[in-house]
């Protein structure tokens, strides 16, 4: 059956970034969130067709009127849907044990040098089921949509061998053909040495290069590859490796990058010209100039420095430099549980010395930038996908101000309500598993 068109009216802010689906957005470009006041939107056939100031959009659609599902905004802020461009989504168990451990005083690489952290989870993942993978990311999913999550990346990474690492990007296609969320997937076989492997890691990763990423590329289940380059994890040496075997293969570079320890990997990010580096809470000042010039997206984890009680990353040094910023949850069970992207952007301006219009721009079109949907969504334009938020706020500097809160109101997923007054609609709350 058709669905009913959308009438958005009357946003107090309605917050367009239009013109930035070409490039990442950077420098000063950053601050202009180009804002219709009193502003509306139609939505028909699960993308957006008129986006201008409310009189403008209701001429227009005057003999149509009738037939809109009408959605008053008046006093809200109205965004494109909001995107996370790095999640670790599909994994088995929790870690607050580790949680305590770190509280009392151990450090988030010992526990994990221990056979803890990433090895607990893999543990986990390689026992779970694919049904019971499924079941929980779902439930993570729906907490996502309800903090205002419209598309978002998930990686795999728990599995470590080739089939688990397959069962996880299974578990991701299968969310993005059921849930509401749109999911971007990336290959992350290499996101910890396997302890088999602990005394000979580069037998391991000629396993990735030469077993594992054609592979996964042969199935399609993955358009991007991810490494995490970190001292004790793999070498710089290694990371490029395994990340130029997966660009022959057609899966674009990512990298965690720099994170614990200064570690050279921005420098890597700019050699290799990977769509994004990620982490950086130690990047140098040369590997950020050189992001900055290939136009290395910088994906900021400001949950994961607070959580970790580590000093986050300089976004405000990054801006400053011309390199475009996103922020992103970096969901997973050790270092970031959290699918609050709202408190990420808190985060944003309170640890990293971003502005409120700043953040907006680094969850939404940098964001999609970030990986490689700024042509589909992160702007409400004519002709992008109607994933829209309605913020329970007068302005978007109050988002950032009234901290710590969810003030989603609505969530329109392709032209669909999927949340309002901030619960989810009841056609997305249940799992069709
Ligand atoms: N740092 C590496 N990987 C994840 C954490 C994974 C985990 O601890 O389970 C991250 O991005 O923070
Ligand atoms: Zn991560």
């Amino acid at each position: 059956m058709k669905q009913k068109p959308i009438l958005l009216r009357h946003a107090a802010q309605l917050v367009t970034l239009q013109g930035t689906s070409a490039q990442p957005v950077t420098g000063t470009a950053m601050s202009t969130l180009h804002i219709i006041e009193d502003g509306a939107v139609w939505i028909e056939d699960g993308s957006i067709q008129m986006v201008d100031r409310d009189e403008v959009v209701t001429a227009f659609y005057r003999d149509r009127m009738q037939e809109a599902h009408v959605i008053d905004a008046s006093g809200k802020v109205v965004t494109p849907g909001l995107i996370d461009p790095h999640t670790h989504l599909v994994f088995a168990g929790s870690r607050e044990n580790e949680f305590e451990m770190r509280l009392a005083g151990k450090t988030y690489m010992e526990i994990m040098n221990a056979g803890g952290g990433i090895h607990n989870t893999t543990r986990a993942t390689q026992a779970a089921s694919e049904e019971d993978l499924y079941e929980e990311a779902y439930q993570r999913l729906n907490r996502f949509l309800q903090y205002g999550v419209t598309t978002l990346e998930a990686k795999s990474g728990y599995g470590l061998t080739l089939e688990h690492e397959m069962k996880q990007l299974h578990v991701a296609k299968r969310l993005q053909d059921t849930h509401p969320i749109d999911i971007v997937s990336t290959f992350m076989g290499a996101h910890a040495v396997p302890a088999e492997y602990k005394h000979d890691p580069d037998r391991f990763v000629d396993i990735l290069v030469n077993e594992m990423i054609p592979e996964v590329a042969k199935s399609g289940l993955a358009q991007f590859n991810d490494v995490f380059c970190e001292h004790g994890v793999f070498t710089p040496e290694q990371s490029e490796r395994i990340l130029r075997a997966g660009m022959e293969h057609g899966l674009l570079p990512k990298i965690h990058a720099d994170e614990i320890e200064p570690y050279q990997g921005a420098e890597l990010a700019a050699r290799l010209g990977a769509v994004s580096a990620d982490h950086l809470l130690r990047a140098s000042d040369e590997g950020i100039r050189q992001m900055a010039e290939k136009g290395v997206v910088a994906v900021l984890l400001p949950g994961t420095a607070f959580f970790l009680k580590a000093e986050a990353a300089n976004g405000r040094k990054m801006i400053d430099a011309g390199v475009a910023v996103a922020l992103s949850t970096d969901r997973n069970p050790g270092s970031s549980p959290s699918e609050s992207m709202p408190f990420i952007m808190n985060l944003g301006c309170l640890t990293m010395g971003m502005t409120p219009a700043e953040v907006l721009v680094a969850a939404t079109i940098n964001a999609a930038h970030a990986i490689k949907q700024a042509h589909r969504v992160g702007s409400l334009e004519k002709g992008k996908v109607a994933d829209l938020v309605v913020f329970d706020a007068p302005n978007y500097s109050y988002m950032q101000y009234n901290y710590g809160v969810n003030l989603v109101d609505t969530v329109i997923k392709a032209g669909k309500i999927v949340v309002q007054k901030g619960s989810l609609t009841h056609e997305v709350s249940v799992s069709p598993a």
